[in-house]
Order: C-alpha cells, then structure tokens, then sequence
C-alpha cells in the first residue's frame, strides 16, 4: 500500500488553536505525525495550510440502491460522502426489497462493501414494508451486522410495535432510531403548519406529529432500556422533550441536520420545493430552540439526511413533489461558514458533532482523533477559498438542495480512507 505524507496541513488542538502538522501515512494508518516531518513517501501533498480532521462521519444517508437507482446508487452516494470530506456513514433501510430480513440486509451489504467508497454502515429495518406491525428478526439482523434499527421515512404508528423493537434492539445492544411522525397529524401536509403555510395556501404538518410521538418513545425507551436515537429532530418541543428525557435517565440521543439548523419556513421562496423535506422547514423559533440544543448538548450530533431524488420529481410543484433534500457534498461546509465563521460554534464543536459524538453513539470504528496508530481515514478542508455552489459541481446523483447558489467556505481538498485518496479536489 502506498505510503502518503501530508505537509503543512493545520489541525485543530485541544484549546480550538489551528497548530501545524505534517502527517505521514503508511499501511492504512497515521505512522508520525509532528510539527515538521522529514520523512519518505510515496506520495507528498502540500496541504498549504489547510485544516486536517479525522474523516467525518453522517450517521443519516439515503443511497436508494437497490430500488431507486435513478436517485442514487452506492457508488455514487459513497463518492459524494467523499467529496464531502466524510470517510464513514450509515445507509437507511427504506430501499427496495427493504432490509428486514437477513438476505436481503447482506446483498445490500455486500454491494456496499464492493461499490462504496468509504466505510459503509446499514441500518436494518424495524419492520417489513417499513410498516408492518410484525418486528424483524432484530437478533439474525444484529448478527449480520446491522448498525441500529430503523423504519426511517414512516414513523411506528403503534406503541406496542416500538416498545416490542425496543425491548429487542436493548437486547442485542443496538441503538433504535425513530423517524417521528404520528400519521393521524398530518394533515397531508408538505411544509409546516404555520403562519407561512397558510400564505402558501399549502397543506400544513403539525409539529406535534414529531414532539407527540418523542414523547411517547421517551417513556417507552424508558421502560425498554434501549438506546433510543432521535432521526433530524426539529421542533422546539422536541428540544424540550429530549432535555427532559435525558434528566429522566433515558439512554437517549438525537441528530439535527443542516438544513434545520440553517433555514426556516420562511426561507421557503414560494412554489419551490427544492424546501421540501420531511420534516419540513419549521418556524424560526424552532431554529433558534435546535440551535441552541445543539450548543447545550440537548442535540448530540449533526447527521445530513442525504435524500436524493430526480430532477423531474423536485421540479414538481410543492404538493406532488418528493420529500428531502441532498446534503452531504455540502454539510460541513455550510456549517462552518454559518456557525463556525461568524463565532456561534468553535471549529471543535462542530468536528464534535460530526465525528466523535456520531462515532461514539453508533460505536463505530472510526477514528475520532489524529494520532499516532489510528486508521488513515482523513480529510483536508479549504477555509479561506470562498466557493459558490452550483447544480452541476455535485457528485451525487441528486442536486436537490435549496443551497444552491449560495458561498461557502470549507471546501474539501482532499479525503483519505484507510491510507487510500478516494476523493481530491
Ligand atoms: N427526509 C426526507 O424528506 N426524505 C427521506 C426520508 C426520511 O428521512 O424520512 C427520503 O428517503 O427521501
Ligand atoms: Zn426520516
Ligand atoms: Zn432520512
């Protein structure tokens, strides 16, 4: 394997200070790494200043193979995850057949581990169809490698059903993940009931659909002593709720994307439903209550929600359109620009967010610190080049984001996976 040493890069330490370092990479893993390295390699990058991080990790990635390929496929999801300097994500179950059995769960897979790029984790699914009220064989699934369990995209509908998925994945020692979504509240809504939805004229989603359903799992998780995980959290009462969970000793812990850091309802520019996701955009005090949960450590990481669909199925009017948004070619890099530049968040909290905490919650093996021995999966981020995002730079097959257009800073340079280059600008 061939040996890679870093020059001039800049890390952050552990008072948030960017201290120089060069790094040398050999047999997969970080073999020095110091202030001035005058060592041999195969290869040397300069990185001329550039900020080293372990490769990030998204813990919410929709990669639609097998099923919907047309939106995105293992290769190509796992080269965008590239490209967004992410070295380790995990891949939700709502494909086509949905991972509920174990045959199904290993094809999946094994194309994961032959197409992708970076480290590939699969959720198994809670139930078949993502629906049923009959729960997986949660013990075969767990020994065939599931991450955790998950009927992402449909909520469980049934207090009895999540409290049966619950007490099984405590079982097996496997974080349960929730998409929260009580049906009976949505109104067929595609944004967030509210006072813009009704300037809309647009069918509105009560946000107690989320915070309901939280509050139910909460005293179920409770009673099951499972690892319960809350998927792109997003309301205000739902901060509150896993605030209060956590004071009541549940092992809970939650995710916020990007864009609901980022955005609210009232970003959402008319007809246009590239702002369409699910949840939706909510109201901008549920914002500021996301933002402020996630400095607190209410909120415990960032995770992109990764959905990719077709242009024809975005281009559609906000009613008959597709829920979700792209974000993993992007995520770190608005967040740096949005929080880290302007001071809200330091560069350590936001790496927190999307390497150690994912990591440490999902017990993943990836490495959540440069040194010495670990596993050579990195990446190299531009913090002084402003960039502009444009449709036709991304490497997914899905160029649905609202963030088009818009300059950012934190471009990845450069992504290294157990010592390969997978992804240079
Ligand atoms: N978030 C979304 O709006 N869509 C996701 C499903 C999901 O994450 O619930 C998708 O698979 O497209
Ligand atoms: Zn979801
Ligand atoms: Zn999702």
């Amino acid at each position: 394997m061939a040996s890679l040493l870093i020059k001039n890069a800049q890390v952050v330490s552990h008072d948030d200070e960017l201290i120089n370092q060069d790094v040398l990479v050999e047999d997969g893993k970080i073999a020095a790494i110091d202030v001035v390295l005058e060592a041999q390699a195969d290869r040397v990058i300069d990185a001329k200043g550039a900020l080293l991080t372990p490769g990030l990790v998204d813990i919410h990635v929709h990669f639609r193979e097998p099923g919907f390929e047309y939106k995105e496929t293992i290769a190509t999801g796992s080269k965008a995850s590239a490209r967004g300097g992410f070295t380790t994500v995990a891949a939700m179950p709502n494909l086509n057949p949905v991972p509920a059995t174990v045959s199904a769960f290993q094809q999946i897979q094994a194309k994961n581990a032959s197409d992708g790029v970076v480290h590939i984790e699969q959720y198994a699914a809670i139930s078949e169809g993502l629906t049923s009220d009959d729960v997986s064989d949660i013990q075969a699934l767990a020994d065939a490698g599931a991450i955790a369990f998950t009927n992402d995209g449909k909520g469980v509908q049934t207090a009895a059903t999540m409290l049966t998925a619950m007490k099984a994945a405590a079982s097996v020692d496997r974080p349960l993940v929730a998409h929260l979504e009580d049906e009976s509240l949505m109104n067929g809504g595609v944004m967030n009931l509210g006072k813009r939805s009704e300037e809309l004229g647009l069918p509105g989603i009560d946000p107690l659909a989320e915070s309901s359903q939280l509050a139910r799992d909460l005293v179920l998780a409770k009673a099951a002593g499972v690892h319960y995980h809350v998927a792109h959290l997003s309301t205000k009462e739902s901060v509150a709720l896993v605030r209060m969970g956590k004071q009541m000793g549940v092992k809970v812990t939650a995710e916020v994307s990007p864009h609901h850091l980022l955005l609210d309802e009232n970003d959402i520019d008319g007809d246009n439903a590239l702002f369409k996701m699910n949840p939706p955009l909510r109201a901008p005090e549920d914002r500021a209550a996301v933002i402020a949960g996630l400095l607190d450590g209410t909120i415990d990481m960032v995770a992109t929600d990764h959905a990719p669909h077709s242009v024809e199925e975005k281009e559609r009017s906000f009613v008959g359109a597709a829920f979700g948004i792209t974000g993993i070619e992007t995520s770190f890099q608005l967040l740096y620009t949005h929080l880290v530049k302007p001071g809200i968040a330091s560069l350590e909290q936001l790496l927190n967010w999307m390497v150690t905490q994912p990591a440490k919650a999902f017990n993943l093996p990836a490495p959540t610190t440069l040194a010495v021995g670990e596993i050579a999966d990195l990446a190299l981020f531009d913090l002084e080049t402003a960039h502009t995002i444009t449709a036709d730079e991304f490497v997914s097959k899905g160029v649905n984001t609202p963030f088009i257009g818009e300059t950012i800073y934190g471009q990845t340079v450069l992504t290294v996976v157990a010592g390969d280059v997978v992804y240079e600008a």
